[in-house]
């Protein structure tokens, strides 16, 4: 199937509440064809609710679900024509491998050459070539997951539906069969929604990321704008690792107590904010420094102290206590270091490039 094939998913309004709980509160959403789409949210955000409404299996109270135009929210699921996979697998066991992804193609009728072929096309798209025959019960974890893998998408359906299809892998596992699945899905061009509630999953699968809270979609974009450039505290906060720093504005000026801040743009909106800082993002400055990097650059500079420095194997984290008490964590490759870490109780000098300062509104969006 070529990306021309995929549906394009236009949501409106949709909204489901069980008692005093808004599962989906009034959410609209487009989904371009073709595209991968990941529902990103904390657990009970609505994310599974979302899915279940856009394959049938759950009526919502009110709205909109458009697949290529066509108004689908009364559907029953088989008649939605898509392809579904969920967190347990939920294969026939007493079916052996090809009989399993044969299962949606004698439902839709194909002929019996057909269905030979184009299980054994899926097969190999999974890359279980020769595993037809084989019981559910004598494949690995990954295995079966590849093979409902298969079910969802022999029938070529034109959207594809995920929900946290990994999460009972083991970490090594679902790292692959993240890459894996974005390949596939790169090959067969459907239009795909995944729900995870794992950031670094969402970031490393997603064209676009939708993060979820309260029944409400806080914050929309590729995986770079979402990391780099979030909206809101709740979405810094639920992707990646950042500080935080009180900043207030006198004469036009940023600043974090004392100290004038060099921003490389200026926040929308007015009322208060922070400065967000990603850890990865702060140089440790030598004393010999001057005022700037490298590159040249005028680094913003915070003095502090080591509070704890931890060794993680590829990186190691520094937590540093400024002179306030605010607490801000930097995170560099170990091999910056050669054979001695610095020490805690250390003096140290944090430097920040203006393009890496975000200021964010410190209202708790969707944080409620
Ligand atoms: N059948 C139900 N009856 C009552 N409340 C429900 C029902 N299904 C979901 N909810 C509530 O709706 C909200 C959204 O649930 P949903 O399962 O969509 O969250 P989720 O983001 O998928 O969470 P998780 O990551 O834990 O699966 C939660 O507060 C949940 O408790």
């Amino acid at each position: 199937m070529g990306p021309s094939a995929a549906l394009e998913i236009n949501i409106r309004e949709l909204t489901k509440a069980y008692g005093p709980v808004r599962a989906l509160d009034a959410v609209d959403l487009d989904i371009r064809a073709g595209e991968f789409l990941t529902l990103l949210g904390p657990s009970g955000s609505g994310k599974t609710t979302l899915l279940m409404a856009l394959a049938g299996f759950l009526r919502p109270d009110r709205g909109s679900i458009r697949f290529g135009g066509r108004e689908v929210v009364r559907l029953a699921p088989h008649r939605r024509d898509i392809g579904m996979v969920f967190q347990n697998y939920a294969l026939f066991p007493h079916m052996d491998v090809a009989a399993n992804i044969a299962f949606p193609l004698k439902l839709r009728r194909v002929a019996a050459a057909d269905i030979a072929r184009r299980v054994e096309a899926a097969l190999a798209m999974v890359q279980l070539a020769g595993y037809g025959p084989r019981r559910i019960d004598q494949l690995s974890g990954g295995q079966r997951q590849r093979v409902a893998l298969a079910r969802a998408i022999v029938f070529e359906p034109r959207i594809v539906l995920m929900d946290e299809p990994l999460s009972a892998l083991d970490k090594q596992l679902r790292e692959a069969m993240q890459i894996e699945i974005r390949q596939l899905h790169e090959k067969i061009g459907s239009t795909t929604v995944y729900v995870t509630h794992d950031q670094r999953e969402a970031l490393t699968m997603s064209d676009r990321v939708a993060v979820v809270n309260h029944g409400r979609i806080i914050q929309i974009g590729a995986p770079r704008d979402i990391y780099e450039r979030p909206n809101s505290r709740f979405v810094a906060e639920f992707i990646g690792e950042s500080s935080f720093l009180p900043v207030e504005r006198r004469d036009g000026v940023w600043h974090h107590g004392g100290t004038a801040l060099t921003v490389a743009a200026e926040p929308a909106g007015t009322g208060g904010h922070v400065l967000m800082i990603r850890p990865e993002r702060l140089h440790l400055m030598q004393s010999g420094d001057g005022a700037g990097d490298t590159a040249g650059r005028s680094l913003n500079r915070f003095d502090g102290t080591l509070a704890n420095v931890v060794y993680q194997g590829d990186t190691i984290l520094m937590q540093v206590r400024l002179a306030d008490g605010t607490p801000l964590h930097l995170r560099q490759t170990a091999r910056t270091f050669g054979a001695a870490l610095p020490e805690r109780g250390a003096t140290v000098r944090l430097g920040l490039a203006p393009e890496d300062t975000v200021l964010i509104a410190e209202d708790r969006e969707g944080a409620r």
